[in-house]
């Protein structure tokens, strides 16, 4: 990590204080960055490969309203076949940059029963499934030097920045399409049985997806303040009776259709 992060400061004069992780499709929160610098997954020592379709594989440093910011176009999933390891080490390297906040975004299958297709909810708290049964990227020696053996993840999603988001999105007019819930981190990279989608709605899930517990994880543990955000991209099919059925591409196209409205709250939420 140490020899990434020295690499990237060997190439930019970029010292980003906030990381933005863009979800499946929602790549173009990196567009809006000024004064670019962009650098392929495959440049950079050490890193990993993105080879999910919708994830462009690039780190894109640039500045955002005064704050300077390094976006992660992809990121990478336990289902690619990348250890726990490798799907975090983005986070250890940004916080070697001098990040301080992390804005973590994904696409998510709904469970809420009042959620609609193009709805973004801002992550309240999160069920890591793979982590409950040992899949967690902090086994193993502890880091001291990144933090604690035994970290709290109780707050792990930052109050103020929850309750700052609910206020611009006020401000912005989009308080209608925004949701607040529970995310939960399933494996994949198959989507849901009707059977585990009424599993996961008993157990109080709000929306489901295939990463971004892993890299929250990472990230409290080494003192980072996170924001989530998941953009609903599909309804979780619940009923035997429903004839839909979900796809990567469908999840990529609400992404493209809704990207104006995604791209607003991070935009706002990395100048504080
Ligand atoms: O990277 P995210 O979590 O946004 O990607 C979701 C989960 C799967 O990778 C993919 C399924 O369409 O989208
Ligand atoms: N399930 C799991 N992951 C997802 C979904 C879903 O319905 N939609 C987008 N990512």
């Amino acid at each position: 990590k140490t020899a990434t992060a020295d690499w990237l400061m060997s190439q930019t004069k970029h010292r980003p204080q906030v990381a933005i992780i863009c979800g499946s499709g929602l790549g173009m929160l990196a567009d809006t960055l000024k004064c670019q610098d962009s650098f392929a997954y495959a440049d950079i020592p050490g890193f990993p490969q993105s080879t999910v379709q919708g994830h462009a594989g690039q780190l894109v440093f640039g500045e955002l309203k005064g704050k300077t910011c390094v976006c992660m176009q992809g990121r990478f999933h336990m289902y690619e076949g990348h250890s726990l390891c490798k799907t975090t080490f983005p986070i250890r390297v940004f916080k070697l940059l001098g990040v301080e906040t992390l804005i973590v975004t994904n696409a998510a299958g709904s469970l809420a029963d009042g959620f609609q297709t193009g709805d973004i909810m801002i992550i309240k708290d999160h069920i890591n499934f793979p982590g409950l049964v040992g899949l967690n990227p902090l086994c193993g020696p502890n880091d001291d030097k990144f933090g604690p053996r035994f970290p709290a993840m109780s707050g792990c999603y930052d109050k103020g920045l929850r309750c700052l988001a609910m206020e611009i999105a006020k401000e912005l007019g989009v308080a209608s399409v925004l949701q607040e819930g529970v995310y939960a981190m399933v494996g994949g990279p198959n989507f849901e049985t009707i059977a585990e989608a009424r599993l996961l709605h008993r157990l109080g899930v709000d929306a489901v997806g295939m990463s971004t517990a892993p890299e929250v994880v990472v990230a409290t543990h080494c003192g980072l303040r996170v924001f989530g955000l998941s953009l609903i991209t599909n309804k979780v099919v619940k009923s035997y009776e429903d004839t839909e059925s979900v796809n990567h591409e469908g999840v990529l196209e609400i992404g493209r259709l809704r990207s104006h409205t995604v791209q607003q709250l991070p935009n706002s939420l990395s100048y504080f």
